[in-house]
């Protein structure tokens, strides 16, 4: 009998929303009066709310509450139309270079960076006193029809597809922030992954396009990209980082001053001056605080004032304050004529207030796009409002769950809901999810979707000769190869000065020395078994600069994967810059480690004392160093996987340690070639060689020759297998999913 009377009131409740919204009102009609006509509605709602009657009960009250909260939402849009109108302006006379990003001396007047301490002040007064990014750019009005995704999930007996994305339609204006918001998992990553060219466009289907034409390589240089998960450089300071993004991304026909001073900028306008010095940190390094890290990640792709900004949750895991903070960030961004589409998960109000547009997903399909302040109106249209006061983000992700909890609900989705539910479900009085979300999707579909596509089909307002430059501009390098490589090189050792003067590595190779010197304690080589022993040491020095090369090059392309594929992705410098960079920078560190450690074992040891022996003895380690090193480089750039590169380098180091010519004399023929892959058998023939030419042609079965040819083969492997990581890293795919 409760139960009975429970739904009829409800029922009562949904019947009299649709009354007052007897015409559902379309966010696109509502974007076409320019909130007049929102406005006009959220009158005629008020004054036929039943909150409005003095003597409301409970729930009543409720209703009032999210009416007002309405109310709210539609007065604050009737000023949003001015983001439109604001990035129209920015987009007026722009002059495509990028030869200078001088501010107007008036706007660097007015330009207030962040301060940590009248933050707070300003939010509450409502008041933004940045502006950023107020350099003109290419306006790009990003448009995307009906986007379906799917992915094909390979199991051990079947192979499914499943479906990601479905016909997803949106736009998003130059001037404006668009939000993805959605249950998690909903297909946000997804879409903004798309729609920033992320993805082959093979792979997905409708259209996305920049001001009317298609995707192409050359946006990659309009469009920065800050990811969810962004990597930075742990050992570099946040005025650092920026500088080296600056001096490779920006534009060649800036002095490198001029692009410091964009990076100087940037620190600046982020308001991260008082941590500019501070190293950005990592798991292991206490650094810059998660809100100055994101700010980072944000400086570091608006460091190239780029026209599509692309956000995946910039203030995830952020405070209220610092995330308010950074979307104040993006309106200043895209208040410069930029276009900026960010996914949020889970926005305050106040948030909420400062998108323009939003996508709201619900298992990968559209259940709104529109103006963001006319979402309430939308989902009111279709009968579905909040009964207690909610932060309108809340009511909307619960409506993506199908959580209709403290929702009011249309008849007809009561209805549907006595015909698809078990009787449990009815009994329980709770919502079938997948019902509300066919609700939902069929409501978007039938109201709105046409309208909005047909207004996606009209030609962009911009002229055709700015439509071409979007796909005409070419690539083009900020600095040079060797201006690239310069800065890589210099970027890479301060990142691992702090391994390379790592007195753990220094104390692990001199104790090693230490010993060996003790155990060889002026060994001499005037009889066959001193000879032997000595021998013995040779053949240990060769082994210990062929293993721990390996296993220390290894790592290398694995653990810088991420940047790379984020620095390439943006075509930030050629890989062939960096592979040289990166290869070179650890020389310094891979000279000085074998030279301290032969500077205690040779004299100690006492092994040939000729100034020209000792030199060689050095060239030597530093050769089979080298080798080894590219060994673990081309383990690591194919295999991209450290499990499986630690385990075929350590299968391939041990064969070759032990083809190496001193454990087994008498190899059998059909296996003797692997000594000659082996850089352990050629390094210990020349240190041989240098020990014992003069005295010696043969030691334990090792022939003690020229020299040339092991010189020749290991000049090959440290070339081949450098070449073979650097052809790996070529074939390494840029986006996962790309
Ligand atoms: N390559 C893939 N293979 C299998 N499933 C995938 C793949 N890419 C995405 N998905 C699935 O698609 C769905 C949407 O993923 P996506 O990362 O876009 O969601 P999201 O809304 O961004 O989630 P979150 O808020 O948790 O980041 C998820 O269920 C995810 O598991």
């Amino acid at each position: 009998m409760m139960e009975k009377t429970n739904s009829a009131s409800s029922l009562i409740r949904t019947k009299s929303v649709e009354t007052i919204l007897k015409s559902p009102v379309s966010s696109a009609e509502a974007a076409e009066s320019s909130g007049g006509l929102s406005r006009k509605s959220s009158r005629r709602l008020a004054a036929a709310s039943p909150g409005r009657s003095s003597s409301g009960n409970g729930n009543k009250t409720h209703i009032r509450k999210s009416r007002s909260a309405q109310m709210k939402f539609e007065l604050d849009d009737l000023g949003s139309g001015a983001a439109l109108s604001r990035a129209s302006s920015a987009s007026l006379g722009f002059s495509f270079s990028f030869t200078g990003f001088t501010m107007p001396p008036d706007e660097i007047a007015d330009t207030k960076p962040f301060s940590d301490d009248d933050i707070a002040e300003d939010l509450e007064a409502g008041i933004s006193k940045k502006k950023l990014q107020t350099e003109p750019t290419l306006p790009i009005y990003l448009k995307f029809t009906d986007v379906t995704y799917k992915v094909v999930l390979k199991g051990m007996t079947s192979t499914v597809e499943k479906d990601i994305l479905n016909g997803i339609t949106g736009s998003v204006s130059p001037g404006e922030v668009l939000a993805l918001m959605g249950p998690s998992g909903s297909g946000k990553t997804t879409l903004l992954s798309l729609l920033g060219g992320r993805v082959r466009e093979s792979t997905y289907g409708g259209s996305i396009t920049y001001n009317d034409q298609s995707y192409s390589k050359s946006l990659k240089s309009r469009i920065g990209f800050v990811t969810q998960d962004d990597v930075l450089f742990p050992h570099l300071t946040v005025k650092e980082t920026l500088t080296y993004a600056a001096r490779l991304r920006l534009p060649r026909t800036l002095t490198k001053e001029e692009k410091d001073q964009r990076a100087s900028d940037i620190i600046y306008e982020l308001g991260l001056e008082r941590c500019r010095d501070t190293m950005i940190g990592g798991s292991f390094v206490r650094g810059v605080s998660g809100g100055e890290r994101k700010r980072v990640c944000i400086g570091n792709e608006i460091i190239v004032n780029p026209s599509l900004l692309f956000l995946d949750e910039p203030t995830s895991g952020l405070d209220s304050t610092i995330a308010l903070r950074i979307l104040e960030t993006l309106h200043g961004i895209a208040e410069a004529g930029k276009t900026v589409i960010t996914t949020i998960h889970q926005p305050s109000s106040r948030l909420f207030l400062k998108f323009d547009k939003l996508i709201l997903l619900g298992k990968g399909s559209l259940l709104y796009f529109g103006k963001a302040a006319e979402a309430m109106v939308y989902f009111s249209s279709v009968g579905c409002s909040p009964l207690i006061a909610m932060n309108p983000a809340e009511f909307m992700l619960d409506l993506a769950n199908g959580n209709v909890t403290d929702i009011s609900v249309p008849s007809e989705l009561e209805d549907r809901v006595q015909t698809e539910n078990s009787e449990d479900e009815i009994k329980n009085g709770k919502m079938d999810p997948a019902v509300v979300h066919e609700y939902l999707v069929e409501a978007y579909e039938t109201r709105v979707a046409e309208n909005e596509k047909r207004k996606i089909r009209s030609p962009v307002p911009i002229d055709e000769e700015i439509k071409s430059k979007v796909c005409s501009a070419k690539r083009e390098w900020g600095a040079s190869w060797l201006e690239q490589y310069s800065i890589l090189f210099w970027r890479g050792l301060k990142e691992r000065k702090h391994d390379y003067f790592s007195w753990l590595r220094i104390t692990q190779v001199l104790a090693t020395a230490t010993i060996l010197g003790l155990l060889w304690w002026q060994s001499g080589s005037d009889d066959p078994q001193k000879l032997q022993d000595q021998a013995g040491l040779l053949f240990f020095i060769s082994v210990f600069w062929g293993f721990f090369p390996v296993f220390t090059a290894v790592f290398t392309f694995p653990q810088e994967r991420a940047m790379l594929s984020k620095e390439r992705a943006v075509d930030m410098y050629r890989l062939s810059a960096y592979f040289v960079a990166r290869t070179t920078s650890d020389l310094p560190l891979d000279l000085i480690l074998p030279v301290l450690f032969l500077l205690v074992v040779y004299f100690m040891a006492g092994l040939r004392t000729t100034v020209g022996s000792f030199f060689l003895t050095v060239v030597t380690v530093f050769l089979c160093i080298i080798a080894a090193q590219g060994l673990g480089l081309a383990i690591g750039a194919t295999l991209m996987d450290l499990k499986r590169a630690t385990t075929l380098a350590s299968v391939t180091v041990m064969t070759f340690m032990l083809a190496g010519g001193y454990f087994v004399k008498d190899v059998p023929t059909f296996i003797s070639w692997l000594r000659y892959l082996s850089f352990n058998y050629h390094t210990y023939k020349l240190l041989l060689k240098v020990q014992y030419e003069h005295i010696t042609h043969s030691i334990n079965g090792v022939s003690i020759d020229k020299g040339y040819k092991e010189v020749g083969v290991l000049a090959t492997m440290v070339v081949g297998y450098r070449l073979l990581a650097y052809l790996s890293l070529r074939r390494m795919k840029l986006h996962p999913g790309a």
